[in-house]
């Protein structure tokens, strides 16, 4: 399902967050948003799942497959949330339900969006644990039975059930090791690839982003200051956000590497 933001622009209480951002993600594409903490990345995502502070005010332009989300109604947006649209947050602790077990949990979105039997839903609830990884007896436990990364695991079920055709991350790995961040980044790359989806990937680090998207687009103080194939960017940023980025993933992989460089 393809994404084209033309021209968004957000302001709250008069202040400008978002300034004539366009963005396109086309249809089975995989495409980062990187940029650092309060350029307006989060912002995005939220003007595009409809779900903005009810205090901002926006204009310009923001088609999903087509349909103008920008003054559409609540019930059409949430429509569109729970069965085309996934999201998966930061923090998996927040996004799940600390009193629901895993289960009912995953299964929720087809409740409320599908005509399912509950035979046809414990089938595909079982089938997407196991894809993202999760043993079958975890379905029945809480989110505190699981770390941190089966808790991002059993999000990504929940965002994932319904088979959606576009799926925003934002910064879903940043509260996880880097061992577990690296797991649940392949695992999400290869079940958006295989179920043909598009992908508009939220983060602050290069090293991440690297291995999600070919293309991306660098965000600072509301503004897109540089957009391309992620590779290029990585060996020749233009824009001075986009050289503090890429030397910043560079030092940080330094330091994991323990000195080495590539070229030692
Ligand atoms: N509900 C709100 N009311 C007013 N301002 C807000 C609100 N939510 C966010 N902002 C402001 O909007 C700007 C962009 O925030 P946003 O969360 O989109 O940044 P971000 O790039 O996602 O940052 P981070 O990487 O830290 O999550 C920030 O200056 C923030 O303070």
């Amino acid at each position: 399902m393809s994404l084209s933001i033309d021209g968004l622009s957000l302001s709250i209480n008069g202040r400008t967050i978002l300034d004539q951002v366009d963005l396109k993600v086309a249809d089975g594409q995989r495409v980062g948003l990187i940029g650092s903490s309060g350029s307006g990345k989060s912002m995005i995502a939220r003007s595009v799942l409809g779900t903005a502070p009810l205090t901002a005010s926006l204009s310009g332009s923001i088609l999903v497959d087509g349909f103008q989300i920008l003054g559409s109604d609540d019930r059409s947006l949430a429509d569109l949330r729970g069965s085309r649209m996934g999201m998966i947050f930061q923090n998996p602790s927040t996004a799940l339900n600390p009193v629901k077990k895993i289960y009912s949990q995953v299964e929720l979105p087809l409740r409320r969006h599908y005509r399912l039997s509950a035979q046809e839903r414990r089938r595909r609830v079982m089938e997407i644990l196991s894809q993202v990884g999760l043993d079958a007896e975890l379905a029945g436990s809480y989110p505190h039975e699981l770390s941190g990364g089966q808790q991002q695991r059993a999000a990504i079920a929940t965002a994932l059930v319904t088979k959606p055709r576009l799926i925003l991350a934002d910064e879903p790995t940043t509260a996880l090791d880097a061992i577990t961040q690296r797991q649940i980044v392949d695992l999400l790359v290869s079940l958006v690839d295989q179920s043909g989806a598009s992908l508009l990937f939220i983060t602050h680090d290069f090293s991440v982003l690297a291995r999600v998207a070919d293309y991306c687009y660098i965000l600072d103080a509301g503004r897109v200051v540089e957009s391309g194939q992620t590779q290029s960017i990585l060996r020749n940023p233009s824009s001075p956000q986009g050289r503090t980025l890429v030397t910043a993933a560079k030092e940080l992989t330094l330091s994991a590497d323990g000195g080495k460089h590539e070229d030692d």
